[in-house]
This record gives structure tokens, C-alpha cells and sequence, in this order.
């Protein structure tokens, strides 16, 4: 499951210490963003120190780094690929194919160098321009290394000049089309980071929105938003129960040797069971 993905500052040592130990699915070690210009090679020492001893339990743990227009990224490719502790790498302004064919073959490159089996290192790609969003299949769909496609909100508002709004109405054709996308090419449309670190009931609330698009989870800058996004991803024990039941009325239909049956007033066909099916996948009981 890939509900939450917290960000660790790369510079930050107090973060990355602690930071799987707040029970997020993830873990994005950043060497991008979160880190200032004359940090960046002591960020990428530190990072791959983490990698090396640090402990990170059972979380799925991500580097994300530099641009590939900028001087950093094989430095910081070459510095996090041999280490052993690392599930994947998430790949800043991402905007084509082209882009993930260039990182694909810069990290095959140095799987094989270091002896990493092929294919291990998952790529996670941000798409923060328009031009990134509107190639969403195409990035999708360039690497079978893709695991997910992520709207970054930050940077794609300002590649679309505009500002950030209380209700993020500036994103939701972004969000809607990067949803199709990663369900369309089979991998996860995560949502970006909610800013506001201290506004809970709007964290709730964009995670019910984004939620309901249809994305699997959202990448978060702060541990109190964990449980928050956690909260509205796992199902209730109410939408438990009546999975199980749709399940159940489902099976003893086909046995019966029909496809749709009636379960309290409304028609389960094929699609109502593999929504129900997807409810205990999420709840864990699947
Ligand atoms: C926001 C703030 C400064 C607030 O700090 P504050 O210190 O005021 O918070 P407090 O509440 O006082 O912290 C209480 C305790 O929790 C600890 N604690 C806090 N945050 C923690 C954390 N993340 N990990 C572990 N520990 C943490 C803290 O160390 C303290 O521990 P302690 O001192 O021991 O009590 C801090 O959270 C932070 O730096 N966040 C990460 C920021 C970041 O990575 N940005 C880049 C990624 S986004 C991006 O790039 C956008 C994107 O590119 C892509 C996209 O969308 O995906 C786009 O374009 O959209
Ligand atoms: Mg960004």
C-alpha cells in the first residue's frame, strides 16, 4: 500500500533518523527540493549514509533527486543505486518519455555496474509542468520500472502561473487526468502534498477528494498527516461488512449460476464485486 509517503529532508539528520518510525507506508529521502543549493553534496553523503546503516523497518524507501538538467542527478544516482536499502527512486519534472528513457538507462547502467539485479529500482515520476501532465500515458507507460505517476502541485503551479487555492480547484484537471493515466498504464496515481501542515480538517477533506478520483494514496511533508490520510484510505467497519456481504450473496449467485443478484435494494454485478474485493485489499483482508 502506498497511502503515505513522508518526505526527510536529506540534510536533515533528526529526520532521517526517525523518519520510518511514524508509521507511513513510505519514506522519500529528498535530496531535491527540501535541500538548499550548498547542501546538495552533503545531503547526497548523508543520504547514502542512511541507506547504508540506517534502519528503516519495513517502509518502502525512496531517494528523490535531482533534475536531469541539473549538475546533481548521476551524482546522486551513483551514490544511492549500490546501496541495498533502497526500494526506488522518485524522479523530479518529469515532462516525457524521453525523460524516464534517460534515467532508465542511467540507472540500468549502474544496477548492472554494482550488481543490483535489473529492474529492482522502482521510478516514481513527478509531473510538474503542463507539459509533464498532458504526456501522463506516455510517462506511464515509457519503463516497466514505472511505479507510479504523482502530480507535484507545488511546481505545476507555478508552471501554470497561478497560486495556490484553500479547495485546490487550479489542480483537479491535473489530478482528474493523472488518475486516468496511472490506472490506464497500471500503476499508481499518487496525489501531491498538502502544504498547510497545521489545517487537519482541510487535509481530510482534499483526502476524501482525491480519494474518490480515484488515487491510491498522497505524498505528505509532516507525521501528523499520517494518520489523518490513513483515517480516510482504510475502510470502515461498516464498507467491511458490506464488501463481505456483496462478496458472500456474489459467490452463492454464481453457484447458482447467476451474475447479478440484488444485495439491500441495489444490483451487484461484476464491477460492484471487484469494488468489494478492492475494500478488503485495502483493509488487509485479501
Ligand atoms: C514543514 C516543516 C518545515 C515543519 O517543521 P516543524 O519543525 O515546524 O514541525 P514541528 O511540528 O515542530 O515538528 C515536530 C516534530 O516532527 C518532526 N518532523 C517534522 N516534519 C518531519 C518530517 N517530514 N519527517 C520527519 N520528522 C519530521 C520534527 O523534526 C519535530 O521533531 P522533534 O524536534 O524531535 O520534536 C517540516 O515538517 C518539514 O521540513 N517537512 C518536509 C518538507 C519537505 O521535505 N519539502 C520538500 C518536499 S515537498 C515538495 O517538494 C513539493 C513537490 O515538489 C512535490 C510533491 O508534491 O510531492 C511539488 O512540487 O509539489
Ligand atoms: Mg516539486
Amino acid at each position: 500500500m502506498r497511502r503515505t509517503m513522508l518526505y526527510l529532508p536529506g540534510n536533515n539528520p533528526n529526520m532521517l533518523t526517525k523518519g520510518h518510525l511514524f508509521g507511513s507506508d513510505g519514506v522519500i529521502l529528498d535530496l531535491e527540493d527540501a535541500v538548499a543549493m550548498v547542501e546538495k553534496d552533503a545531503a547526497r553523503i548523508l543520504v547514502s549514509k542512511y541507506l547504508k546503516q540506517g534502519e528503516f523497518g519495513s517502509v518502502e524507501v525512496t531517494v528523490r533527486i535531482n533534475g536531469i538538467d541539473t549538475e546533481f542527478w548521476k551524482k546522486d544516482l551513483e551514490a544511492i543505486v549500490p546501496m541495498k536499502r533502497l526500494d526506488g527512486i522518485r524522479a523530479p519534472k518529469v515532462d516525457s518519455a524521453e525523460t524516464v528513457k534517460i534515467l532508465d538507462e542511467e540507472i540500468s547502467r549502474l544496477e548492472d555496474k554494482y550488481g543490483v539485479p535489473q529492474g529492482k529500482l522502482k521510478l516514481f515520476c513527478l509531473l510538474e509542468t503542463a507539459k509533464g501532465i498532458l504526456n501522463a500515458y506516455e510517462i506511464a507507460t515509457a519503463s516497466p520500472r514505472i511505479a507510479a505517476i504523482i502530480p507535484g502541485g507545488e511546481d505545476l503551479r507555478a508552471d501554470l502561473k497561478t497560486e495556490r487555492s484553500m479547495d485546490g480547484t487550479e489542480l483537479e484537471w491535473a489530478r482528474r487526468f493523472v488518475v486516468f493515466a496511472g490506472r490506464a498504464a497500471g500503476v499508481d496515481p499518487l496525489d501531491t502534498v498538502f502544504s498547510r501542515v497545521t489545517d487537519d480538517e482541510g487535509l481530510r477533506k482534499e483526502t476524501q477528494f482525491i480519494k474518490q478520483l480515484g488515487f491510491a494514496g498522497k505524498s505528505i511533508i509532516h507525521p501528523n498527516q499520517i494518520r489523518i490520510i490513513h483515517d480516510v484510505f482504510n475502510p470502515t467497519e461498516a464498507e467491511i461488512a458490506k464488501a463481505q456481504k456483496i462478496l458472500a450473496a456474489a459467490k452463492e449467485a454464481a453457484e447458482r449460476g447467476q451474475g447479478a443478484v440484488t444485495v439491500d435494494g441495489k444490483m451487484v454485478d461484476m464491477p460492484v464485486v471487484k469494488r468489494a474485493e478492492y475494500v478488503l485489499v485495502r483493509a488487509g483482508l485479501a
